[in-house]
């Protein structure tokens, strides 16, 4: 059963092999940093979220962490990692 995570990746994924005008993520796709874009994207987002645990609502913080879930899903679309691998990660961990 797909949820809006595995929508929302691939909507992403589809963006890297279909690039869209106007689209954010096909932007930092094509961006002139490359891979570095999207790593810099989710170091900035993770400080975000320190920056929000410290001090924001809880609004905030779940926003915060969207962005960096969000930025993450890039990353991982860019190494045509499946969402799916993931999952079976977090399987793989439980006690
Ligand atoms: N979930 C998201 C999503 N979350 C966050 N963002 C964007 O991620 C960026 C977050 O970066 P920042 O908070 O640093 O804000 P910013 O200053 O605008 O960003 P920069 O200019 O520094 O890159 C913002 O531009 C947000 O609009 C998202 N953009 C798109 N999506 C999903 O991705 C799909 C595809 O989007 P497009 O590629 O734009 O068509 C959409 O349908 C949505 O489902």
């Amino acid at each position: 059963m797909s949820d809006v995570l595995d929508e929302v990746y691939s909507v992403i994924y589809d963006r890297k092999v279909n690039p869209k005008e106007g689209s954010y993520v096909s932007s930092i796709y094509n961006h002139r940093k490359g891979l570095d874009k999207v790593l810099e994207k989710i170091g900035e987002e993770a400080t975000e979220v320190i920056i929000a645990a410290k001090n924001g609502k809880e609004e905030e913080i779940v926003s915060e962490c969207a962005d960096l879930i969000f930025h993450t899903m890039i990353l991982l679309a860019s190494k045509d990692i499946p969402l799916a691998k993931i999952r079976e990660e977090f399987e793989r961990r439980k006690k």
